[in-house]
């Protein structure tokens, strides 16, 4: 495999595929052509930063670290700069050279539903193989068992190229066995387990990361999508180049709007229009530059929302308001809780390893606002307006699980998917709040809680999971050296400031919780609002302290044009 930095190596050359970007899905993918024997040229605005200790290092990186990061700027409605910015990738391996390398499979269900949003093919059944084939899964030892680790062999892959595994040594053994002793007890049903790749029995466990123990240098290494694919002895490949610290500007089209080709241009300059050089694709151009970075590259190219490329000076080859639009990502901030002084120094508690959440919860709905009798879903349920209503959405195509008298209502998903924040509304208006939505999410988890540990504190940092807001990005102008303008409109939506606030309710009554009462000097150390604090004081908190937990997706949707899709269920 040829890595490089130099120009000439694609300026006016021809390949069967041309790539733009080197992260997990550019790298994946072209591995896996040039393996056939197709010639593929990736192109990578970051440089190759396998010597860096921050990227192979897999404790060698510092929160907020500027080392292979974008950093792109935040923007709120109002025009103005958010006080966060935007972690991603910006080298060979892309976010997976920088990101927090947990691993676990989604359920069944998350993935079902990517079928019926209108992507034929793409289910469990059939995806599941290539999880299998991606992962080398290294399972815990007796040691790492013993302290609360655990594996399920069977949702696994042994023999793929990303080695996934527990950290050696395993983080704060002795505060993750309060945690899975106490978290049962704020989220009531929640099933603790070794393994949280085990979805069906599983839905809190200790961590495992996609990292290998080096047992020459002692230390946990990073297995990223380069590490893997791209790195590795046994993966290099006669026909592929990459081309690092190169911007992929536009595609070029053919006739009937096909891609030959892309302009590019080097990295570092600052003036593009004298720099920009061609390169040619026999098959196909493939766009994998992130989730923020690949829809700017689509409106250079003439493909977008009018008014964006009008407003940038870009001539419309497609009409696609899609493109940029329906960007999300999930909410997160953290709340802490001080340690007594007895346990300050004691490393089974509180460590100063920059692994991140050794032990994580993925909560459904019904754990975090529990099922009992008199609670608004059987309230719900027994108001036949919204058994008439929902009967009437599911008429038209919609999926609704209605929960009532017993019986169990489904129907396809499509629309409320698809709609769901105009259906969610307008099942709001008929009982007002956010606890109807429960209706649509039944289905998957809606919070990630990691538990933590500080420096002198026991902490957990939570998300809404599947955030109904939505934000965007689009390009300022034409040049492809500008940073896009990203507004993310975090928690926006009603539903998911509820959802954060409860979480955050959860995380103090987790930290004042028997199990942690010796452990724990204040559980409401900061923020510091007592257990009598309002919601509206929560909900300030939250909008004050919250990051996007750099999960960001959308911007280029796989779903039908007419529901505001972008790419069909072939990608294209
Ligand atoms: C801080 C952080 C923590 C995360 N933690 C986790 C985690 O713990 N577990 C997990 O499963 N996922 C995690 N993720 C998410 C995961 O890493 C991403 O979902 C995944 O890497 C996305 O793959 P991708 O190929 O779409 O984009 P990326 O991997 O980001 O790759 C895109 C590449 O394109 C390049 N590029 C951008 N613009 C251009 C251009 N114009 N021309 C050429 N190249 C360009 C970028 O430099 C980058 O290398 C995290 C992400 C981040 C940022």
């Amino acid at each position: 495999t040829m890595v490089t930095n130099d120009t000439g190596i694609a300026a006016g050359k021809t390949f069967d595929y041309i790539i733009a970007g080197a992260g997990l899905s550019g790298l994946t993918v072209g591995n896996k052509l040039s393996g056939k024997g197709y010639s593929v040229l990736i192109i990578e605005a970051g440089p190759d930063a396998s010597w860096n200790p921050e990227v192979f290092d897999a404790e060698g990186r510092m929160f907020g670290s500027k080392t292979c990061n974008w950093q792109y700027p935040a923007y709120g409605d109002d025009g103005k700069l958010l006080p966060w910015k935007i972690d991603s990738g910006a080298c060979i391996g892309g976010s997976t050279s920088i990101n927090g390398m947990v691993w676990y499979r989604p359920t069944k269900a998350e993935l079902d539903k990517i079928e019926t949003l209108g992507n034929p093919g793409w289910n469990w059944d059939n995806l599941e193989p290539y999880m299998v084939a991606a992962e080398r899964n290294i399972p815990p030892d007796a040691t790492q068992i013993a302290q609360g680790a655990g594996s399920s062999p069977d949702v696994h892959g042994h023999n793929g190229f990303i080695n996934t595994s527990f950290p050696t040594p395993l983080r704060i053994p002795g505060a993750v066995d309060l945690y899975k002793e106490a978290l049962p007890l704020v989220f009531p049903g929640l099933a603790v387990g070794g393994d949280l790749s085990n979805r069906t029995s599983v839905s809190s466990a200790s961590t495992m990361y996609t990292i290998w123990y080096d047992t020459v240098t002692g230390k946990n290494r990073r297995s990223s999508a380069a590490d893997g694919y791209l790195w590795a002895p046994n993966q290099q490949r006669a026909k592929l180049t990459v081309l690092a610290t190169h911007v992929v500007d536009k595609v070029l089209f053919g006739q009937g709007i096909t891609a030959t080709g892309v302009s590019f241009l080097p990295a570092n300059g600052s003036t593009p229009s004298s720099k920009t050089f061609k390169a040619y694709a026999a098959k196909g151009v493939i766009l994998s530059a992130g989730s923020l970075a690949s829809a700017p590259v689509l409106e250079r190219s003439g493909v977008g929302k009018p008014s964006v490329l009008k407003s940038a000076g870009i001539t419309r080859l497609v009409d696609l308001p899609g493109v940029g639009a329906n960007v999300n990502d999930q909410p997160g901030t953290a709340a802490y809780a001080l340690v007594s002084a007895a346990y300050q120094n004691d490393t089974s508690i509180i460590d100063n390893r920059s692994l991140f959440a050794p032990e994580i919860s993925l909560i459904n709905i019904d754990e975090l606002w529990p099922l009992t009798a008199g609670s608004f879903i059987l309230d719900i349920a027994s108001q036949k307006g919204l058994r008439s209503r929902a009967q009437a959405l599911v008429d038209a195509g919609a999926a609704v699980n209605i929960f009532g008298a017993g019986a169990v209502l489904n129907a396809s998903i499509d629309l409320i998917t698809t709609h769901r924040r105009k259906l969610a509304l307008s099942i709001f208006h008929l009982h007002g709040g956010y606890k109807a939505t429960y209706l649509i999410l039944l289905a998957v988890p809606i919070v990630e809680f990691l538990a933590e540990s500080g420096s002198s504190t026991l902490y957990a940092a939570f998300w809404p999971l599947v955030p109904l807001s939505r934000g965007h990005v689009h390009i300022n102008s034409s040049n492809p050296l500008d940073h896009p303008i990203i507004v993310p409109r975090l928690l926006e939506d009603p539903f998911d400031a509820a959802v954060a606030v409860a979480a955050a309710r959860a995380s103090r009554a987790v930290f004042a919780s028997a199990p942690f009462e010796d452990i724990v000097a204040n559980a409401y150390y900061d923020p510091p609002i007592g257990p009598n604090g309002t919601d509206a004081e929560y909900l300030a908190w939250y909008r004050k302290s919250m990051f996007g937990a750099s999960h960001w997706v959308g911007a280029t949707t796989m779903m039908p044009r007419h529901l505001g899709g972008v790419v069909d269920h072939q990608l294209r």
